[in-house]
């Protein structure tokens, strides 16, 4: 059997790869908790399926004890039959009430064990699914941001429900059909060979070549549903990008391209699964040719055994109510075992499953903490950025290489992005950062946060390095106001609250207040309680960047995080904002974006930035009288020139150049 099911396109495939034997912790690290409703199930199934056999052993019995009165009742059951001997009572009638009571009570007693069994299975599976699927998402969302800008959103989902369910089917489904076919096979075979073994060779002929033909069936069909699940996972993308682009697909009018574009993955599904389909139509009606050349043959042997006496090589007796019970018994014999091929293909994927989620659950962060890492204390918000180079892509390779060779822009898998970034701020004082888009600006602020490590030089916050401390002492320091403003499905208060559970309303108020927020939650129809839709679509952009200011404000953070957070207000309520940020950053080490630069002009400390250097720095006056880059954008924007000297205009394009250059790359 193969390791793992292939499966087209596993986007986890790496991650997949390096897990060892992933059943094996399935059962041991989330299994063993629940060993106890997995004892009982079990146990309750074996019982279940032997009494389940049970109606039709008796049903022989009655034939050859009662209606013809062949053999005495006790002797006419293959096995057991000492059980019931001393309560066999006399007369034809009486054994026949005794009969029907045992059968009655079989059924009886089988339901309460399915019951049991049902119980059992299903504690089991639901408990390790639900611990299964928290774990993993505990596990995901400790992951660094790189892992994530790696990943398409519908990729996890995928681990978090598909994987995750195919498990619980698995424990469920899977082993309760496995522990029904080792029953009925070793049972009804067990009691085949007890009744008469020379007739169980017979009846058993086709189990081989069933096992031999599920087997085959599920080498073909195996990489048809790899395929399928492939497809699926195309259409769901596509549809997951389209419903998220809806109003860009309304604007450009490309409903019809769209349209066609999901037709053809819509298509390429169909295809696919009409493939699996064609196998397996074959295969139920392979199976019932096979089963009925079992059934034929051993109607034939046995029937000619009860007219005339052992046919052939034969020997020995059979009697009617036990040929009966071997028609019976063979019926019900074929098709658990058909079912074998449907465990093997459960079992298969529940491990390629079990790999992803145990795969993902390894994964390495690549932004940790030491696990005594002490908390960060601010005692005066002093932030010393030390020589900080950075790129984005695969941190340790980026590193290495950052340490070991002097030409770091070549370095690691992907561009250098900042280099030598080396500035302090003063507990107290404001920073802004302004300069070209795709500076790196906004990388500066994310370095602060953790969100990714420096690939050399150290970040300080009062004299702490901010990797040696804990990341949620870090974070829970920072007020971050970002560029792309989330908002949770929920009510505007949740939203403010969002991080400061316990706020009540009147902070609540204050802090939207200071973020001019106020009126226009006031005026919503429901005010604070106001839905704001699926990442808060029903607010305007600059009302929602309002209330992730109020967010920040009211978690009243020592260290103030603001990467153009009011780019999207206009410019009225941009200065009421700035007022209240002016009076919130007074005392407090602030951070600040912005291209608009009159909101940072009383700012302590100016940095220019472009292609990832500090190019300019100085208050803002000292910035104008430098004659730099900062005083024509200052220029430009204030209307006092039209537009950048050609020397500047120059520069961004030679640097555009070379990005795309280094894209090609
Ligand atoms: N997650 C990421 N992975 C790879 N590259 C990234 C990532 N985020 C940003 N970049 C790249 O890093 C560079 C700097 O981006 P950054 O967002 O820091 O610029 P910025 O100065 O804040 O720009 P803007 O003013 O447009 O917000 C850009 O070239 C961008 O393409």
């Amino acid at each position: 059997m193969n390791s793992a099911e292939p499966d087209a396109d596993d986007p986890f495939e790496e991650q997949r790869e390096e897990v060892e034997n992933p059943m094996k912790r399935l059962f041991l690290e989330y299994g063993s908790n629940y060993t106890g409703a997995a004892v009982i199930g079990i146990i309750a199934s074996f019982f279940a399926r032997i009494l389940d056999l049970l109606p039709a052993l008796m049903l022989g019995v009655a034939i050859d004890a009662v209606i013809r009165q062949e053999i005495p009742y006790a002797e006419a059951f293959p096995v057991g039959g000492g059980l019931v001997a001393s309560a066999v009572p006399e007369g034809r009638l009486a054994q026949f009430w005794l009969t029907i009571g045992i059968i009655a009570s079989a059924f009886l007693l089988s339901a309460g064990f399915h019951w049991t069994r049902n119980w059992g299975f299903n504690t089991f599976a639901q408990n390790v699914q639900h611990d299964i699927r928290t774990d993993t998402y505990d596990e995901m969302q400790r992951l660094d941001m790189g892992f994530f800008a790696d990943k398409q959103t519908g990729e996890m989902m995928s681990i978090l429900s598909n994987d995750v369910n195919r498990l619980e089917k698995f424990l469920n489904d899977g082993l309760n059909s496995l522990f029904r076919l080792l029953v009925m096979v070793l049972g009804i075979g067990g009691l085949l060979v007890a009744i008469n073994w020379q007739l169980a060779l017979v009846a058993l002929l086709p189990v081989p070549l069933i096992a031999a033909f599920t087997y085959l069936f599920i080498r073909t069909i195996q990489p048809k549903y790899a395929q399928v699940r492939s497809t699926v996972g195309k259409v769901n993308s596509r549809l997951e990008n389209n419903l998220g682009g809806i109003q860009v697909i309304k604007s450009s009018t490309t409903e019809a391209y769209e349209s066609d574009r999901v037709e053809a993955v819509s298509k390429e599904y169909f295809d696919a699964n009409w493939g699996a389909i064609r196998t397996r139509i074959k295969f139920f009606p392979g199976l019932r040719v096979l089963a009925g050349i079992g059934f034929v043959v051993t109607f034939l042997v046995g029937g000619l055994w009860v007219i005339e006496g052992p046919p052939g090589p034969f020997s020995g007796d059979l009697s009617t109510g036990m040929f009966v019970v071997f028609i019976l018994y063979t019926q019900r014999f074929i098709w658990p075992m058909a079912q074998f091929g449907q465990i093997i293909n459960m079992y298969q994927r529940a491990r390629a499953s079990s790999a992803r989620i145990f795969g993902l659950m390894d994964e390495p962060n690549r932004v940790g903490e030491e696990p005594d890492a002490p908390d960060l204390e601010v005692t005066e918000g002093r932030v010393e950025y030390d020589d900080v180079s950075f790129g984005y892509g695969e941190g340790e390779t980026r590193r290495a290489a950052a340490q070991s060779d002097g030409d770091r822009r070549e370095s690691g898998d992907g561009e250098t992005i900042l280099e030598n970034i080396d500035f302090t701020v003063e507990g107290g004082e404001t920073l802004a950062l302004v300069g070209p888009t795709g500076a790196g600006k906004s990388t500066v602020l994310k370095l602060l946060l953790r969100m990714y490590d420096v690939d050399k030089g150290e970040i300080r916050v009062d004299g702490q390095r901010i990797r040696d401390v804990t990341l949620e002492s870090l974070r829970e320091s920072l007020g971050y106001v970002s560029q792309d403003t989330f908002l949770f499905y929920g009510s505007v208060e949740e939203n403010i609250t969002y991080g400061a559970f316990d706020a009540d309303r009147e902070d609540v108020i204050e802090a939207a207040k200071m973020a001019e927020a106020h009126e226009f939650i006031r005026n919503l129809p429901e005010g604070y309680d106001t839905e704001v839709g699926e990442r808060g679509v029903k607010l305007s952009g600059g009302q929602r960047q309002r209330i992730s200011i109020a967010r920040a404000i009211l978690k009243d953070p020592d260290i103030l995080v603001l990467d153009e957070a009011t780019s999207d207000v206009d410019t009225e309520t941009e200065m009421l904002i700035q007022r209240s940020i002016d009076d919130l950053a007074e005392d407090r080490t602030t951070f600040a974006i912005a291209h608009r630069l009159s909101t940072i002009k009383d700012a302590d400390q100016v940095l220019v930035l472009e292609g990832g250097e500090i190019v300019e720095r100085g208050t803002h006056d000292e910035l104008l009288a430098n004659g730099g880059l900062y005083s024509h954008l200052w220029g430009v924007q204030a209307g006092e020139i039209d537009e950048l000297p050609a020397e500047f205009i120059e520069r961004a394009q030679r640097r555009q150049a070379r990005t795309e250059v280094g894209d090609d790359d």
